[in-house]
C-alpha cells in the first residue's frame, strides 16, 4: 500500500505539533521540513517522535556534505529517515546510508535540484537509498510553466523506489500512486488548507482508492 507523507513546512514546534495531532490518523511519515529543522534544530524530531513514535519521522535535512554525520545527529534525535541531495557526491551519500545502517533506519535521497533525476534515482538506489524523493522544490513549483506532471513521467519509468514531492494534492495524488510512486508527500495541500484533518484524509482515501 502506498504511503502518505506529510511535510510539515511550518516554522515553530509548537504548530508541527499541533499539525500532527490532528493529521495523525491519515498520515504514515510524518516530514520535518528543512525551515523548521534549520529554525528550531534537531530538538523539534525528538518532539515529533515522542509524540508519534507509532508513525516514521522523517528529517528533510536535505545534506549536502558529511553524510554520515549529519544523518547521524538526525537518526540519534529519532528520525527513522533523513535526507541527503542527490546532488551531492557519491561518498555523502554512501556516508549518510553508513549512518543508516548502523542505526537500522533509511535514507532518502533528494533529487532537488538534479538535471537528470530518474538517471541519479538509479545511481542512488545501487548505493542503498531506501527511496528516491522525485521532487520540485518551492522556488521550482513558484517557476512559471511549472507542472508535477514532469515528476509524474519519470516515476513512471524510474525503476525504482521513489516518492513525488512538488505540488501533490487532491486532485493529482492518484495519478502520482498510480504512476508507481510507493510514497506521496504533501505539504502546503494540508498544511495550507482551512481544515487539514479533512484535507489529509481525502489525500489518504484517494491514495487508497487506486
Ligand atoms: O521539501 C520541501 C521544500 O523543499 C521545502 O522544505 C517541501 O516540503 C516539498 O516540496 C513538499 O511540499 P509541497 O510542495 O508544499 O507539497
Amino acid at each position: 500500500m502506498a504511503k502518505l507523507q506529510v511535510a510539515i513546512d511550518l516554522l515553530t514546534t509548537k504548530d508541527a505539533l499541533e499539525l500532527a495531532a490532528k493529521i495523525a490518523p491519515y498520515i504514515d511519515i510524518i516530514e520535518l521540513g528543512t525551515p523548521l529543522i534549520k529554525n528550531e534544530g534537531i530538538a523539534v524530531v525528538t518532539a515529533m517522535k515522542a509524540a508519534h513514535p507509532d508513525k516514521l519521522v522523517f528529517a528533510d535535512l536535505k545534506t549536502m556534505d558529511a553524510g554520515e554525520l549529519e544523518a547521524d545527529i538526525a537518526f540519534k534525535a529519532g528520525a527513522d529517515l533523513v535526507t541527503v541531495l542527490g546532488a551531492a557526491g557519491d561518498a555523502t551519500i554512501a556516508g549518510a546510508i553508513k549512518a543508516g545502517k548502523a542505526h537500522g533506519k533509511g535514507v532518502v535521497v533528494d533529487t532537488i535540484g538534479v538535471a537528470d533525476r530518474v538517471k541519479r534515482a538509479q545511481e542512488v538506489t545501487a548505493l542503498g537509498a531506501e527511496f528516491v524523493e522525485l521532487h520540485a522544490g518551492l522556488d521550482e513549483q513558484w517557476t512559471e510553466g511549472y507542472s508535477i506532471q514532469v515528476l509524474i513521467d519519470e516515476a513512471a519509468r524510474a525503476g525504482v523506489p521513489v516518492s513525488i514531492a512538488g505540488g501533490v494534492n487532491i486532485s493529482n495524488v492518484a495519478d502520482v500512486i498510480k504512476a508507481g510512486a510507493i510514497v506521496a508527500v504533501a505539504g502546503a495541500a494540508i498544511y495550507g488548507a482551512e481544515d487539514p484533518a479533512a484535507a489529509a484524509k481525502a489525500l489518504r482515501e484517494a491514495i487508497d482508492a487506486v
